[in-house]
């Protein structure tokens, strides 16, 4: 029997496309299989997105964000539930899936501080008026998740939409379909009106058919930075509509002059290895300094690495690491040092995906230095590359040489350092002795070159989410003193 996976103005359907299954990729089982939502369900869910949006833009701020913290609320109820079905979803370990719904349920509280500061309303006086700044929503706003972070990052989106006034249809990622169902299932709990926010479930065809929609205002994505640029394609030509995009990076992570060596490896790792390698914000290139004292921290850094437990996501104590998002993806990394080593990398610690069916792979760290096209691109998991560096000019410039522009950090003992690298380096986000993973929801989130078009998300995410609106306003006319040359009255 099929189950009702979509969630369409209000009320949950069987979907009319194709069937497609979520896989645990720990324990290789099917944890959730459903059919997709076809173009016509696509359609019934933006046009009842739609319907619901003047009601819904037209309730007071209040209201809305109400139902909004109803949802964190009932986030907070049934945390561990969540927690668990992000485990088995996406292989990472329960510790980091708690924190997962810790950023979920803090996001409403940030949301509502951030829709005041960045779009409230602003009164001025002037000779027999006021001038207004005030903001309006879009309208009907797609969003869509990646699988990384299958409730937070979506949610980012989510939050600030509904609060401002839109209505959402929301596309989660194919590999992640449990969560989504999950998280709006507490929406429709805490009461959020039929219409108002609606799910659609599917591959990529669902994807394309929500996209290419000619009733949605606007589309807020976080996903890969192909898929982002095919999108930003499609938008060409079309300036009624807002797109924001949060892609990948290719992020650098320098090292110079650090006295305390486990500290900085530390800050190494959690930069690197975090989330099996998965978050758009990982180090994907670390320059360390050539000599003795960058040798100490590399050496250190091979022997922590080596050590980094990989495990299930329920084990007793816990791992680092869980297994990455699928078999496919673990098998990906593996031929991404493949690569590597092909072009004349050397393999510091090795890589391994332990068994095909699954998504484990232990961290790896390939040697780059010297070594001529090595592709600019986001291997998404935990393999490190290493450049080792003579002066940090050099350092800063190779860091620069990426299309991507997402996070980069140096750890060093010295502030003037810092300001140099501060200056020079081109990233949205440029940490000092801190990993470069970890961003903060109360701060603008986002990257420049291939890893987004402008539209930093997180404390910022209210920005996209409603236009201003400029007024003039007197309550009764008067004649000016003077006229206009040419005006007789
Ligand atoms: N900058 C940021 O904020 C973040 C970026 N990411 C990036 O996300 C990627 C991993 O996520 P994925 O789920 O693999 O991304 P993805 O790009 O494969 O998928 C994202 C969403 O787009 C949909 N989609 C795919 N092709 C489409 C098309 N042609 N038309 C319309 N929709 C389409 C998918 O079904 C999914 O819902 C990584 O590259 C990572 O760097 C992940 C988290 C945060
Ligand atoms: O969106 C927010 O509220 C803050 C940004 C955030 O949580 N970033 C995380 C996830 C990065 C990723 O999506 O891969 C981080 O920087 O670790």
């Amino acid at each position: 029997m099929s189950s009702s996976v979509q969630f369409i103005d209000g009320s949950w359907a069987a979907g009319k496309g194709k069937l497609f299954k979520s896989i645990d990729p720990a324990r290789n089982e099917v944890v959730w299989s459903g059919e997709a939502a076809d173009e016509s369900q696509v359609d019934a869910a933006v046009m009842a997105a739609r319907k619901a949006f003047p009601e819904w833009s037209q309730r007071s701020f209040d209201e809305r964000l109400a139902i909004c913290k109803r949802f964190s609320e009932l986030l907070g109820e049934n945390k561990e539930a969540l927690a668990r079905t992000m485990a088995e979803e996406t292989g990472k370990p329960i510790w980091e899936t708690r924190t997962e719904v810790g950023a979920m349920i803090g996001k409403v509280a940030i949301s509502e501080k951030a829709y005041h500061e960045r779009t409230g309303t602003v009164e001025n006086d002037m000779p027999g008026a006021k001038a207004f700044i005030r903001h309006k929503p879009h309208g009907v706003v797609a969003v869509y998740g990646p699988y990384n972070f299958p409730g937070h990052l979506p949610n980012g989106h989510i939050v600030p939409a509904l609060i401002a006034g839109n209505t959402v249809v929301f596309k989660p990622s194919e590999l992640t379909p449990k969560v989504a169902e999950f998280s709006v299932k507490l929406w429709e709990k805490a009461g959020i009106p039929a219409g108002v926010l609606n799910l659609v479930q599917g591959e990529v065809e669902t994807g394309k058919a929500l996209s290419v929609h000619p009733q949605i205002d606007g589309l807020y994505f976080t996903g890969s930075s192909n898929t982002g640029h095919l999108l930003h394609k499609q938008f060409g030509g079309r300036p009624d509509k807002i797109l924001a995009l949060e892609m990948g990076g290719n992020n650098p992570l320098i090292v110079t002059n650090v006295s305390d060596v486990d500290a900085a490896v530390h800050n190494i790792v959690q930069s690197a290895y975090i989330t099996s390698g998965q978050r758009c914000t990982c180090a994907r290139r670390l320059f360390i300094e050539a000599g003795e004292k960058g040798q100490a921290v590399l050496d250190r850094l091979v022997e922590v690495t080596k050590n980094i437990v990989v495990d299930d996501y329920e084990a007793d104590p816990q791992p680092f690491m869980g297994a990455m998002i699928s078999a496919k993806a673990a098998a990906g990394m593996a031929d991404a040092q493949s690569e590597l080593l092909r072009l004349g990398g050397k393999s510091l610690v090795k890589l391994t995906h332990r068994d095909p069916q699954t998504g484990f792979v232990t961290p790896g760290i390939v040697d780059v230095t010297g070594v001529e096209n090595i592709p600019d691109e986001e291997y998404f998991g935990p393999l490190l590359k290493v450049y080792r560096f003579s002066s940090l000019d050099e350092a800063i410039k190779e860091a620069n040489n990426t299309r991507y522009g997402l996070s980069a950090g140096i750890l060093c003992d010295d502030e003037a350092t810092y300001r140099y690298f501060f200056k020079h380096i081109r990233a949205g986000i440029v940490n000092w002795n801190k990993p470069i993973t970890g961003a903060s929801s109360a701060a603008p989130f986002g990257g420049i070159g291939a890893s987004g078009n402008h539209r930093a998300s997180a404390y910022y995410a209210a920005d996209y989410c409603s236009y201003p609106v400029a007024s003039v306003e007197a309550s009764s006319m008067t004649m000016p003193e003077s006229l206009a040359p040419g005006l007789k009255f």
